[in-house]
C-alpha cells in the first residue's frame, strides 16, 4: 500500500504541475505584451515550443525520465494549435476562433484531440516494451557500428573523397528541377532567347557536374569497400587458423566459410553504403526543403503533412521485412550447409547411393527459403501499394492547391513544376532519414558475427616463449585426465584417467591397446591440439605450453595414419612449414622415408604437383611423403600413429631401419602389427584410459597379463 502511494504521488504531482505550467503559458500567450513583441506566426510557434519544453522539463525533474508515449502526447498537444492555425491561415486565409481569444474550451479541445491521437497511435503501433536485453542489444549495435567505422581508418582518404563528391553530386542534382521550371516559365511567358539559352546552359552544366560527381563518388566508395573487405578477410582468416582444434570440430565448415566470404563483404558494404545514403539523403532533404520553401512555403507545409503517414507505413513494413529477412538468411545458411556436406562427403554418398535422398534434402531447404522469400515479397508489394496510394493522394491535393495559387498569382506554372519534381523525391528522402539510423544499426548484424570470431581467444594458448638450444626429448605424461568435452552438461566420457607415461630419448615406445582406448588422444595431447583437464605433460621437465609454438612443432613431429597433403609440388609438401631447407635435406629425408625412388620416377621429380589433397598419389606414396615431411625437420620426438598399415613390407623395413639409425631420438609408435611392436624398448598397454601394463615384448609375454591375453585382438597378424 505504502509502496503504491510512493510511486503514484510523484506521478500525480508531475501531472498537476505540468497542467498548471501549461495553462499559465496558454493564457500568457494571449497577453498584449507577447502579442506586441512577436509576429503572428512567430508567436504561434514560439508558444508551441515553450508548451512542449516546459511540461517536459517539469516531468523530467519530478520523475527523472520521460516515456516515449508521453513525449508523443506532449508533442501533439503543444504543436496542434500552431499547426491548425498555420494550416487555416495558409489554406483559407482566416483565423480560427481559438486564436482570437484564449478560451478554455479550445484548450480542452486540443487536449482531447491530442489524447485521441496518442491513443490511436498506442493501439495501432504500440511501443514494444524494451527489455534490458533489447537495450543491451541496441547498445551493442552502436558499439559494433563505431568499431566498423574505426576499422575503415586506412580507407578514410578514399571515403572522404567519396563524401566530397557525394555532396557535389547532390547539390548539382538539386538545381536541375529549378531550371526545368524556369525553362517552362520562359516557354509559357514572353519568350526571351538569352534567358532560355542561359537556363539551358545551366541545366546542362548542373547535369554534367552531377553525373561526373556521382560517378567519382561511386568509384571511390567501391574502392574503399573492397580494400576494407580484403583486409577483414585476411584478418579473420589469420584469427581462424589460430583457433584450437576443438573449435573446428564444433563449428560447421559452412558457417566458417560463410563468415569469411559473405559476412566480411556484407559488413563493409552495408555500413559504408548506409553512411553514404544517410549523408546523401540528409544534404538532399535540407537542400530540397529550402528550395521548396523558396518556391512556396505554404505548399511545402502541406506536403510535409504526409510524413507521419508514410512514417507509420514504413514502421510496419520494416518490422515485418526485417523478421522475414533474418529468417531467410538462416534458411539460406542451412541450404549452403547441406550443399557443403554433400560436396565434402561425396564418396560416402556415392557408396551408400544416397544421391536422391541428399538432393531431396537440399530441395526441402530451398523450398523453405522460397516460401520465406515469397512472404517477404508479398509484404513488400502491399507496402508499395499503400505508399503509392498515399503519394498519389498527396499529389492530387498538391495539384489542386497549386492551381489555386497560380490563379491567385502566388506561384508561376514553372515554379509548380519545379515544386512537383522536388516533392516526388522528398517523401522517400524523409522516410529514409527517419529509418536509416535503425537500419544502420541492424546492418551491423554481419559485423557482429565477424567480430565474434575476431575477438575469439583460442582455448589452447600458443604464446609460450621457451626455445632451448639443446633438447633431450624426454616426454612425461603426469597423472593426466582428459575428456573431449569438459562441460558438465556434455556426456562425453573421460578418455584418459590418471594417465602417466615416460618416453625416454633413444628409446622406442609402442603404445598398444584395443580400439578407442585413447592412443591417438595421447598423440593429440602431445601436439597440444587439446589441453588436459588435469595433470601435466612435460618435455624435458618443462610443461608443453611454455614452449614456443613453432619450436615445439619442429621438435615433436607426428605422422598420422591418414596424412593430409596440400596442393603444390612434392618438394613444397616435404618442406611444408619448414622454410629454408635445401633440396639435399629434402632428398635425404625422402630417402629415409623410402620415397626418393618413386618421387624420381614422377614426371617432374620433386617439382611434380600432387593435386588437391595429394589426390594424384597412392595412399602409400602419400604416407611416405608425410614421413619425409616429419623427418626433414630432424625432430627430437617422433610419433608414428599407425603409419605401417598403409605401407608395404619393403617400405616398412626401410623406414624402420632409417628410424632406428638415429639413436638420440625419442620414438613413440602406435601400431597394430606385432612385427613393429616387438622391436620396441618398452611396450605400454592401455586399458580404461590408464596404463595397464608395461615392459618389453618378452617380459609381457612371460607375465601372461592383458598383453598376452589380448594379443589376438591387438595385432592384425597372428602372433
Ligand atoms: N575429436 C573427438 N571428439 C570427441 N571424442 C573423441 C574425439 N576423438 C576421439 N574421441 C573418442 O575418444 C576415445 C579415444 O579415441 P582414440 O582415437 O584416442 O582411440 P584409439 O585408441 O587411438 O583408437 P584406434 O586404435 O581405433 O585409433 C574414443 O571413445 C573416441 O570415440
Amino acid at each position: 500500500m505504502a509502496t503504491n502511494a510512493a510511486t503514484i504521488m510523484p506521478k500525480v504531482s508531475a501531472l498537476v504541475l505540468s497542467l498548471f505550467v501549461d495553462l499559465c503559458l496558454f493564457y500568457a500567450s494571449d497577453l498584449p505584451l507577447i502579442r506586441g513583441v512577436f509576429g503572428f506566426f512567430t508567436r504561434l510557434w514560439f508558444v508551441a515550443a515553450l508548451r512542449f519544453v516546459a511540461p517536459t522539463a517539469v516531468t523530467l525533474l519530478i520523475l527523472g525520465d520521460f516515456k516515449p508515449r508521453l513525449i508523443r502526447f506532449t508533442a501533439t498537444y503543444s504543436l496542434l494549435p500552431a499547426v491548425l492555425e498555420t494550416g487555416t491561415q495558409v489554406l483559407f486565409r482566416e483565423e480560427t476562433p481559438c486564436v482570437q481569444r484564449t478560451d478554455l474550451r479550445c484548450w480542452s479541445l486540443f487536449a482531447a484531440a491530442s489524447a485521441a491521437a496518442a491513443l490511436f497511435w498506442e493501439v495501432i503501433v504500440p511501443d514494444a516494451e524494451e527489455s534490458d536485453g533489447e537495450k543491451r542489444e541496441k547498445q551493442r549495435s552502436r558499439v559494433l557500428f563505431m568499431r566498423v567505422l574505426r576499422l575503415f581508418r586506412p580507407d578514410y582518404p578514399l571515403l572522404l573523397g567519396g563524401l566530397a563528391f557525394l555532396s557535389l553530386a547532390v547539390l548539382f542534382e538539386m538545381f536541375i528541377p529549378f531550371y526545368t521550371g524556369r525553362v517552362i516559365d520562359i516557354l509559357g511567358g514572353r519568350f526571351q532567347q538569352s534567358d532560355f539559352l542561359s537556363a539551358l546552359v545551366f541545366m546542362g552544366l548542373f547535369s554534367l557536374g552531377s553525373s561526373l560527381s556521382a560517378g567519382c563518388r561511386g568509384g571511390l566508395f567501391l574502392c574503399g569497400i573492397s580494400s576494407f573487405t580484403c583486409r577483414m578477410k585476411f584478418k579473420l582468416f589469420e584469427v581462424l587458423t589460430r583457433q584450437e582444434i576443438k573449435f573446428f570440430e564444433t563449428t560447421k565448415t559452412g558457417e566458417v566459410t560463410s563468415r569469411l566470404s559473405r559476412d566480411t563483404t556484407l559488413m563493409g558494404r552495408t555500413v559504408c553504403l548506409n553512411v553514404n545514403v544517410l549523408l546523401r539523403t540528409f544534404v538532399k532533404t535540407v537542400g530540397m526543403i529550402s528550395l521548396m520553401m523558396n518556391l512556396s512555403w505554404k505548399l511545402t507545409f502541406l506536403v510535409l503533412m504526409e510524413t507521419p503517414v508514410t512514417g507509420l507505413l514504413q514502421n510496419i513494413y520494416d518490422t515485418h521485412h526485417q523478421r522475414l529477412t533474418l529468417a531467410m538468411q538462416d534458411s539460406l545458411a542451412l541450404s549452403s550447409e547441406a550443399a557443403n556436406e554433400v560436396v565434402s562427403g561425396i564418396r560416402v554418398i556415392r557408396s551408400f547411393k544416397t544421391e536422391k535422398h541428399e538432393a531431396n534434402r537440399y530441395d526441402d531447404r530451398l523450398t523453405d527459403t522460397r516460401a520465406l522469400k515469397t512472404r517477404r515479397d508479398v509484404v513488400g508489394a502491399f507496402y508499395l501499394l499503400a505508399r503509392r496510394l498515399t503519394g498519389l493522394g498527396m499529389q492530387v491535393i498538391m495539384l489542386y492547391y497549386g492551381r489555386l495559387f497560380i490563379q491567385s498569382g502566388q506561384m508561376t506554372t514553372g515554379s509548380l513544376v519545379s515544386f512537383i519534381i522536388y516533392q516526388s523525391d522528398l517523401g522517400d528522402n524523409i522516410r529514409t532519414l527517419t529509418f536509416i539510423f535503425g537500419d544502420m544499426l541492424n546492418s551491423v548484424g554481419a559485423a557482429g558475427k565477424v567480430f565474434e570470431y575476431l575477438d575469439r581467444k583460442p582455448a589452447v594458448s600458443t604464446d609460450g616463449k621457451l626455445k632451448p638450444d639443446q633438447l633431450k626429448g624426454r616426454v612425461s605424461f603426469q597423472s593426466v585426465n582428459f575428456a573431449y568435452s569438459a562441460a558438465p552438461s556434455n556426456q562425453s566420457k573421460t578418455v584418459l584417467q590418471d594417465f602417466s607415461l615416460e618416453l625416454k630419448p633413444g628409446q622406442m615406445t609402442a603404445l598398444v591397446g584395443p580400439s578407442g582406448e585413447g592412443k591417438s588422444t595421447c598423440v593429440s595431447l602431445l601436439q597440444r591440439f587439446y589441453e588436459p583437464q588435469d595433470g601435466e605433460i612435460l618435455l624435458d621437465d618443462e610443461p608443453l605450453r611454455s614452449y614456443d609454438h613453432r619450436f615445439l612443432h619442429q621438435k615433436i613431429a607426428v605422422v598420422s595414419q591418414d596424412p593430409v597433403l596440400f596442393s603444390g609440388s612434392v618438394r613444397d609438401n616435404i618442406s611444408y612449414g619448414f622454410h629454408g631447407c635445401s633440396l639435399d635435406e629434402i632428398q635425404e629425408a625422402a630417402g629415409k622415408a623410402n620415397a626418393h625412388e618413386f618421387i624420381m620416377k614422377l614426371q617432374n621429380g620433386y617439382d611434380t604437383e600432387v593435386g588437391e589433397g595429394g589426390g594424384q598419389l597412392s595412399k602409400s606414396e602419400k604416407q611416405r611423403i608425410a614421413i619425409a615431411r616429419a623427418l626433414v625437420r630432424r625432430p627430437q620426438v617422433l610419433v608414428l600413429d599407425e603409419i605401417t598399415s598403409s605401407l608395404d613390407a619393403d617400405s616398412e623395413n626401410q623406414v624402420q631401419q632409417a628410424l632406428t639409425r638415429c639413436p638420440d631420438r625419442t620414438l613413440l609408435v602406435i601400431a597394430h602389427k606385432l612385427r613393429t611392436v616387438e622391436a620396441a624398448d618398452q611396450i605400454v598397454v592401455m586399458g580404461g584410459g590408464r596404463v595397464e601394463e608395461r615392459g618389453t615384448h618378452q617380459q609381457l609375454m612371460e607375465r601372461k597379463g592383458s598383453y598376452y591375453r589380448l594379443r589376438e585382438q591387438l595385432f592384425t597378424e597372428n602372433a
